[in-house]
């Protein structure tokens, strides 16, 4: 665990900390609008590790102007080729283009792509143009047009580089109110106040999206097998699914640490979450704001709801942070932390990472490997699929970050210039040899539609625990045998792929690797010249959800007059529609009827909901007070 010495004065969790605890009489979160009315985003080493570094290329720090080249259209750029066959032509080409980052023990293998000298020549500029809008970016431009936001997760691993005194004065004091936080909750010296454990044993993060999707990443790869804090994730509002985590729970939730994450402090999702566990709390006689730690941006609708009912900690976000790659930020390093995770040495690798991935020599740069790779391969407009598969299982869930990361990042409508181009590069996989007896027999021979990036493990289990399961070969030489040979029968029959290898997976590698993943979008969003920072398609989304709950309510009053009449009135769904004055959106009210109906909700009087024309329907309660509302 990464632990502080000398705290300091300021310090936000000592501040936290000494707030005064009263109980809430308003909760703004609560009682916030409603969903439609949420308020939307601004607008705006082994044997075989030896013998790789041996021929690794040393990565060489190289200074480059930069060539401001315009960046053309995509479409009809290259022209393919058909992949090199002969073995030792293609050994030249693995120890040609094999990169090598020594101190993050980190190899990359691009040389089952099939680009060739002449399109890394062609491709050259645009890579020049990228290089400089990272470096752009970095220095603290407005790299979001859209929102009008600088981006600055770089900053997070390296304070330094941030812009300005005060942003670097927030990441520093941030980061020590996180190691204090977790370490006074380690040692107990923060207790929850009615556990009979004397110290909490569990943590319920609450939250969606870049606000689940890293920290569920980190915990699998990286927790321990028995952490003093165990967590357990609410990453969406079904009520079945929060009941399971809490059931789970059973006595344990007077010694869970519940962490509310929110960037905007206002989603749906989230904030239904946090209702339903304060329910739950509420339930089990327990004090709530004694166990609840927010992490939001200043003076959002959870910032508010946390401090005026006197949370027991909050933790910033910043604007210049987005959720996909907050993961260096609070989001991600205090639930880490809090599991005993090292998450300076997670801040190390990715500093490390972010280095290396400054260069602006294409071949010394895995991040520019990378995006080299993918535009390639989908020829710079997404016509392949990207399969990820860690042949290790605690990488299980880099498929699921990356989905966000990647595409979110990269599906987008218009590019830079207003022009509709419909960008993007679908993600998915999960991990080896596991997928090898699902869905890799139609990668070998089915619709060619995707290329793979392998991410490979060096070493198999704790020094000391290996044995032989036949003469001369292990458990893990067979995970090894599968991999390799899955990337040799692909290559053999024409489907591309990078192989990222990782010496084992440490706090360092895998701060490396988002490091790595989060720099290759940046630079590939730069190729296609479009925003990888903004998500304006999710919004819409959200509006027509908020849409549905508010027709919802007119059904409702709808079949409320209708059932306290005497007799009752059951309505066909024609009669629902018409007195809702919605009968263009008689499917909707139909599915909302049935929905009602299948949670004991709206009573069905005549037919079933399968004969949609032909049912009665009506509210089993009449609510006469709604009827004068
Ligand atoms: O952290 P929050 O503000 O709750 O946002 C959670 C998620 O919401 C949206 O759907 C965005 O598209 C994601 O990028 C974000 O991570």
């Amino acid at each position: 665990m990464a632990s502080i010495s000398g705290i300091c004065s300021s310090s936000y969790a000592l501040k936290l900390r000494n707030r005064n605890h009263s109980p809430a009489l308003t909760n703004p979160f609560r009682n916030g609008p409603e969903l439609a009315a949420f308020p939307s985003r601004p607008k705006l080493g082994s044997d075989r590790a030896l013998s790789l570094v041996s021929v690794a290329r040393e990565v060489s720090p190289v200074t480059n102007d930069g060539a401001d080249a315009a960046v053309p259209a995509a479409k009809g750029f290259k022209k393919k080729t058909a992949l090199e066959k002969d073995p030792r032509e293609l050994w030249k080409r693995y120890v040609e283009w094999l990169y090598q980052h020594k101190e993050v023990g980190m190899y990359l293998d691009v040389s089952r792509v099939g680009f060739t000298d002449e399109y890394v020549a062609e491709m050259e500029p645009r890579f020049q143009a990228a290089f400089k809008a990272m470096e752009e970016l970095e220095k603290g431009a407005i790299a979001n047009p859209d929102e009008g936001r600088m981006v600055g997760h770089y900053w997070l691993r390296d304070s330094n580089r941030a812009p300005t005194t005060f942003l670097k004065s927030q990441i520093d004091n941030t980061l020590v109110a996180i190691c204090n936080f977790a370490d006074d909750v380690l040692t107990g010296k923060i207790k929850p106040p009615s556990s009979p454990e004397g110290r909490f044993t569990q943590i319920l993060s609450v939250g969606i999206g870049g606000s689940a999707l890293g920290p569920q990443f980190v915990a699998e790869a990286l927790a321990p097998d028995n952490p003093l804090l165990k967590i357990r994730f609410v990453d969406n509002t079904d009520p079945a699914g929060i009941d399971h985590q809490i059931a789970q729970l059973g006595p344990e939730l007077a010694s869970t640490l519940v962490i509310v994450i929110s960037k905007s402090g206002g989603t749906p999702e989230t904030r239904n979450g946090l209702l339903e566990v304060q329910k739950a709390f509420r339930e089990a006689g327990l004090d709530f704001p004694k166990q609840g730690v927010a992490i939001t941006q200043e003076n959002s609708l959870l910032d508010n709801t946390a401090r005026i009912e006197g949370w027991l900690a909050r933790f910033p976000m910043f604007d210049w942070v987005g959720g996909r790659t907050s993961e260096m930020s609070a989001v991600g390093l205090l639930p880490a932390a809090l599991q005993g995770i090292d998450i300076r040495e997670m801040l190390a690798g990715a500093a490390l990472m972010d280095e290396a991935t400054r260069t602006t020599v294409l071949r010394s740069n895995p991040a520019a490997l990378l995006a080299l790779c993918w535009y390639w391969a989908t020829d710079g407009v997404g016509s392949k699929d990207m399969v990820i598969l860690p042949y290790k299982d605690s990488l299980l869930l880099f498929s699921r970050y990356l989905q966000q990361l990647v595409m979110e990042s990269l599906g987008k409508e218009f590019d830079l210039d207003g022009n509709r181009v419909n960008q993007g590069i679908s993600v998915y996989g999960n991990k080896g040899s596991t997928d090898q007896h699902a869905y890799i027999q139609q990668l070998r021979e089915g619709v060619h539609n995707f290329f793979v990036t392998f991410i490979e493990v060096l070493r198999d289990r704790p020094p000391g625990h290996d044995w032989e399961l036949e003469p001369g070969v292990t458990c893990g030489d067979y995970l090894f045998g599968m991999l390799q040979g899955t990337r040799s029968a692909l290559y053999a029959n024409e489907r591309e792929s990078i192989t990222v290898t990782v010496q084992e997976v440490t706090p360092k590698s895998v701060g490396a690797l988002i490091a790595l993943y989060e720099r290759a979008v940046g630079i590939y969003a730069s190729l296609v010249n479009i925003n990888a920072y903004h998500q304006p398609g999710v919004e819409a989304g959200k509006k027509a959800a908020g849409e549905v709950l508010a027709l919802q309510k007119r059904v409702l009053a709808v079949l409320n007059e209708a059932s306290c009449k005497q007799p009752i009135e059951p309505l066909t769904l024609d009669e629902v529609a018409d007195r809702c004055h919605a009968p263009e959106d008689i499917e909707m009210i139909y599915k909302i009827i049935a929905h009602m109906a299948a949670n004991d909700r709206a009573l069905i009087a005549e037919g079933s909901c399968g004969s949609p024309r032909s049912f009665k329907v009506f509210l089993g309660e009449c609510n006469v007070d709604e009827l004068y509302a």
